[in-house]
């Protein structure tokens, strides 16, 4: 009798042995915070459309801004919301909905999520795998305890739920060549950590509670007009701006750190596909994506063909490089190829061309200003 009223209290039928979805609902207050009514809604219409409603949290770092202009275009401009704890830029604030969201307030979450209709949730706050090692609690809390808050609030809500992982979920103690999607991960910053702790936790909750959690691992992402906040793998978006702006470049990592890449077009456009892609071709929750390699050398090299002046020096940083170190050269990304049909446009020669083109029509502007 007692092992039956246990059963019942984790959510198992002792008839089929089976989980039924008890949701992990916390307790329902009602938050003091409002959206005030002068809030960027730019007179978003909540009727009932084929499209979702979208919410990007962390919105204003390196990726959330393209990535709410892309899902803009498919599927219009109030449906989807950007959120952050920052001010937006003036262009930002006028190009669709904005709004103020800490991950870290639970209940203003909801509220958002509850007064919005939202249907779709791209988490995208965090600290980065750099920034992250220099505020180790600070990351604690937004990478851990802020996904524990996302994860909930999409359960309740029956959102789909979008959280990007990254290269920097395997260790040093990983394959490195190549890495697949199922293998040891023993990362040792608290950003890897963390990753690890979100692709676990997602997919504990879509297999307990249904949840429809989709996860990729990022390489490092490589933007033109869009700055990072903070990783390992920054100094590849960093040289273009030096190289056309001065000429030179002086890199923090070793000269043949091999690391996987890929151009932001790519990445978002991945998340979008993994996002609409059906259910059952999904194999796994939680897919590696890759499109290309390169050491700072070998980038060097690439952009020496377009600017010929170009020189590049090293002056290492310890932390950057013993993170480096620990990660993943190429990334073996077959099964999302195979699963939802994965596939890059852009490899090295066609990223630094698009690279340089941006930069060098930034740097033309200025000139003639
Ligand atoms: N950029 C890259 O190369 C890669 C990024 N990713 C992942 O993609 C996601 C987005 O990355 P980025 O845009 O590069 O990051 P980012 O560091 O540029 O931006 C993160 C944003 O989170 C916000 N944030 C911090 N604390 C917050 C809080 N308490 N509440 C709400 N927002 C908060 C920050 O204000 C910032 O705008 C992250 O989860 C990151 O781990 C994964 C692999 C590679
Ligand atoms: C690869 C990442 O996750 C990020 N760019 C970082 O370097 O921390």
């Amino acid at each position: 009798m007692l092992f039956i009223r246990m059963l019942r209290r984790v959510g198992l039928s002792p008839a089929c042995g089976c989980w039924t979805p008890i949701l992990p609902v916390r307790f329902l207050g009602i938050s003091p915070r409002q959206i005030p009514a002068d809030a960027n809604f730019h007179s978003a219409s909540f009727s009932d459309t084929d499209h979702p409603r979208v919410l990007i949290t962390g919105g204003l770092g390196q990726l959330g801004v393209g990535l709410a202009n892309l899902l803009r275009k498919r599927f219009g401009k109030d449906s989807v919301i950007l959120s952050d704890i920052r001010k937006p830029p003036d262009h930002v604030f006028h190009s669709g909905p904005f709004i103020y969201s800490d991950i870290l307030d639970y209940k203003n979450l909801r509220e958002i999520v509850v007064n919005n209709r939202i249907t779709w949730l791209f988490h995208y706050s965090a600290l980065l795998s750099a920034i992250g090692e220099a505020n180790v609690s600070l990351a604690r809390a937004v990478n851990i305890t802020g996904l524990h808050n996302i994860l909930d609030v999409a359960v309740e809500h029956n959102l789909r739920l979008f959280v990007p992982s990254t290269i920097g979920a395997f260790g040093p103690t990983s394959p490195r060549n190549p890495t697949p999607d199922l293998c040891i991960q023993r990362p040792r910053t608290i950003y890897g950590v963390s990753k690890v702790h979100a692709e676990l936790m997602g997919e504990y909750y879509h297999y307990r509670y249904g949840l429809d959690f989709r996860c990729l691992r990022y390489p490092g992402i490589i933007s033109a007009d869009s700055q990072p906040g903070g990783g390992t793998t920054d100094y590849a978006v960093q040289i273009f701006h030096d190289a056309t702006k001065h000429g030179k470049f002086e890199c923090n990592l070793e000269a043949r750190t091999r690391l996987p890449m890929m151009y932001i077009d790519d990445c978002l456009r991945a998340t979008l596909e993994v996002m609409e892609a059906p259910a059952e071709s999904l194999s796994m929750r939680t897919y590696n994506v890759s499109a290309m390699s390169f050491t700072p050398e070998e980038l060097a090299q690439e952009v020496l063909k377009h600017v010929p002046e170009f020189q590049i020096t090293y002056n290492v940083d310890a932390v950057r490089q013993a993170i480096a170190d620990g990660w993943p050269m190429n990334f073996d990304d077959s099964n999302a190829r195979k699963d939802w049909g994965w596939k890059h446009d852009f490899d090295l020669p066609e990223l630094v061309t698009a690279m340089l083109n941006f930069h060098g029509s930034e740097t033309r502007v200025a000139q003639a200003n």
